[in-house]
């Protein structure tokens, strides 16, 4: 378990190059500004924001290979896990989707600022973007399992790993699930805080149900 800014620090440091490294000190210092023009993370959560917010988004890694297909992050927000992905894996597609204007307008000054050229942000609700296949879906404190299930199936077959964040109801929204359903998926402990966990896992089929 990570237990400090410093260990989440050499955390992320472990799991990506020196660029992409500083690439994240990049989006930590516009985080900080952005923070006091719009609400992206709770205030609070900027003294411990290695530990809350990078690792906790860069952890999702160690539940995946490198694939050829987009990652897509939903509800992306502040850019977590989305753009810490994106920093992180400057090969790897990744499709951030957001509803609200000025996240939207944030995530692409993000983009530009990052050079994140291998990144888009899909402006719109999540149920209104065209369809393509995900290599990972990922989201995090974007809604119930159930209706993350329900929205972004068509994203997904056989093939796409699930990595949802969860916080401390991970096991009983999982447990909320239809049985059939839950079989597919199980709960992996956060690496940042004791008391979360992540669901993972894969859909059987296209439908989800
Ligand atoms: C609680 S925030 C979490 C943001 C980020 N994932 C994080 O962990 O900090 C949820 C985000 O999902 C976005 N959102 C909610 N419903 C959405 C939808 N149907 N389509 C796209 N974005 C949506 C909201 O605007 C908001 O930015």
């Amino acid at each position: 378990m990570i237990g400090g800014e410093a260990e989440a620090r050499a955390f992320v440091s472990a799991r990506c190059d020196a660029a992409a490294l500083e690439r994240i000190e990049r989006f930590i210092a516009a985080l900080r500004e952005e923070n006091t023009r719009q609400n992206l993370v709770a205030r609070a959560t900027l003294d411990t924001v290695w530990q809350r917010h990078i690792a906790d988004s860069a952890q999702l890694l160690d539940h995946v290979s490198r694939g050829t297909k987009p990652w897509l992050d939903l509800g992306s927000g502040a850019g977590l896990p989305g753009l810490i992905v994106a920093a992180m894996r400057p090969d790897w597609p990744i499709v951030l989707v957001e509803s609200r204007r000025k996240r939207i307008e944030w995530l692409e000054r993000m983009v530009d600022a990052l050079s994140l050229a291998h990144c888009r942000v899909e402006g719109a609700r999540l149920e209104s973007i065209d369809t393509f296949t995900a290599a990972v879906i990922s989201a995090r404190a974007f809604a119930p399992l159930e209706r993350i299930i329900r929205l972004s199936a068509r994203f997904s077959t056989g093939n796409t790993i699930w990595l949802l964040p969860k916080g401390q109801s991970a096991a009983q929204e999982l447990q909320d699930l239809p049985k059939r359903q839950r079989a597919l998926f199980h709960v992996e402990q956060s690496q940042t805080d004791p008391g979360s966990g992540i669901i993972v896992g894969r859909l059987a089929g296209k439908a989800g149900s």
